[in-house]
């Protein structure tokens, strides 16, 4: 069976191949981020999850590199990570008692050789109202910063979820089934790790 990597530093899609029992190597990457403005969210997802990938298969000879990028989407507006506190609660403001896509683009490349595939999924949030103030002490927990859309559905952002359409993982940062399935295009089985 083929060494699989995670090229990401995300302790989120750590925490997912773990759950799944799927060993893995983390590679750090550092790749340009920078998109034309004009190109929808699955494509930028999906071209940002392709850069990561490439970037670690330089580093590497032989085995399975799984990367991953995520985004908010409010009324058309991409949302990353937020750049300060401030700018956190502005994007909390904005998606309470709102409906917003979350984007996970998703690429699975394969050394020697070099075949790559990627596709992404999208998952529909629902938010209920929430007081300046409560988020505000949800903003000062630290949660927010290091995740797109300045939440984090997985911890106490919990308390905002009204409800979801679509794959839950994909929220916390990687479709667990659109990767098994791609996994499995590349005659990868990932119940064959679970020994
Ligand atoms: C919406 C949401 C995002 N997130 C996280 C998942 C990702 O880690 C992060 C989106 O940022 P990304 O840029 O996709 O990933 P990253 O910078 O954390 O890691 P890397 O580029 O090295 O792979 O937001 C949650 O943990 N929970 C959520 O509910």
């Amino acid at each position: 069976m083929p060494t699989i990597y995670l090229a990401s530093s995300s302790p989120r899609r750590r925490d997912l191949l773990n759950q799944i029992n799927l060993p893995h190597i983390v590679i750090a990457t550092d790749v340009d981020e920078s998109l034309p403005g004009e190109m929808p969210p699955a494509e930028q997802v999906m071209e940002l999850s392709r850069r990561k990938a490439r970037a670690a298969a330089r580093q590497l000879a032989v085995g399975v590199i799984i990367a991953a990028d995520t985004v908010v989407v409010l009324n058309n507006e991409v949302l990353g990570k937020p750049e300060n506190e401030a700018d956190a609660l502005a994007i909390l403001e904005r998606l309470q008692g709102a409906t917003h896509e979350v984007y996970t683009g998703l690429t699975v490349l394969e050394l020697p050789g070099e075949r790559v595939l990627t596709d992404f999924e999208r998952t529909t949030v629902k938010m209920r109202e929430a007081d300046r103030a409560e988020l505000m002490r949800y903003v000062q927990s630290g949660e927010p910063l290091d995740k797109a859309g300045a939440y984090g559905i997985q911890g106490l952002a919990s308390v905002f979820v009204e409800g979801i359409r679509g794959c839950y993982f994909n929220v916390v940062g990687l479709p667990i089934t659109r990767l098994v399935l791609m996994l499995k295009k590349m005659d990868i089985d990932v119940s064959a790790y679970w020994r």
